[in-house]
């Protein structure tokens, strides 16, 4: 099944960053994007995660144009079937990992996974403060976080940069595990050319075009 298909996608800032830009994700994908620094790749995952409107060109999101839905429509993709993971992973800096997760739980209506947990090893560190937290573990816990909600798409921007190389991989293969058993995909942005070719295609962004080189 389509979950994303985006057509002829152009943006700039100062400048033209990229144009003509097609891309189509299906139930267990995993589609990454690498390209040099400055190249779009966050902003173009930024479009496509309906955080930023296209200048030109069409998102679809299940089947349905996004330019056609209505605020409220578009609030419950993003709230209940979309699922971003930043570097930076704003996590509610006051409260411990598990109350963050207790917010996506309420917020979804979706229940805390244990085996998501123990599979990112944080299990031991549930009740501490986020800011008690070592880097790798608030990724890890903004993760969860981002799974407890069961999206049907993650969109996830160096999602493991915080990370070592064989936890990186590890988590990697939760994710597709993740897509695997709940019908989703995934679109990664990385600088990390082993992490994205784990991913079923590739892309880079150069020369303002999105070349497929996998
Ligand atoms: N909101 C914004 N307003 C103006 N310029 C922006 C904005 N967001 C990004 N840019 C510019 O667009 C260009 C591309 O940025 P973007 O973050 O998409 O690149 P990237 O390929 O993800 O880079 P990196 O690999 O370094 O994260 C950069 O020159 C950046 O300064």
């Amino acid at each position: 099944m389509n979950l994303l298909s985006a057509k002829n996608l152009s943006h700039s800032f100062e400048y033209e960053l990229f144009s003509d830009v097609s891309l189509s994700l299906d139930t267990n994908e995993s589609i990454a994007i690498i390209g040099m620094s400055g190249s779009g790749k966050s902003t173009l995952l930024h479009l496509l995660s309906t955080l930023l409107t296209p200048e030109k060109g069409s998102i679809e999101l299940f089947g349905k144009d996004i330019a056609s839905m209505n605020k409220k429509e578009l609030t419950l993709i993003k709230r209940n079937k979309l699922g971003i993971v930043f570097q930076s992973h704003y996590l509610f800096k006051g409260f411990s990992a598990y109350e963050n997760l207790e917010v996506a739980e309420i917020l979804s209506r979706k229940n805390i996974d244990d085996i998501l947990i123990k599979n990112l090893e944080i299990k031991q560190c549930m009740h501490q403060k986020v800011t008690e937290l070592s880097g790798g573990q608030q990724q890890r816990v903004s993760i969860a976080r981002v799974l407890t909600k069961k999206p049907s798409i993650i969109f996830a921007d160096e999602p493991t940069g915080n990370l070592d190389n064989q936890t990186a991989a590890e988590v990697m293969k939760l994710f597709f595990q993740y897509c695997e058993d709940n019908d989703a995909g995934m679109i990664l942005v990385t600088h990390d050319n082993d992490l994205a070719h784990m991913c079923k295609r590739v892309y880079k962004l150069e020369d303002k075009e999105l070349k497929l080189i996998k």
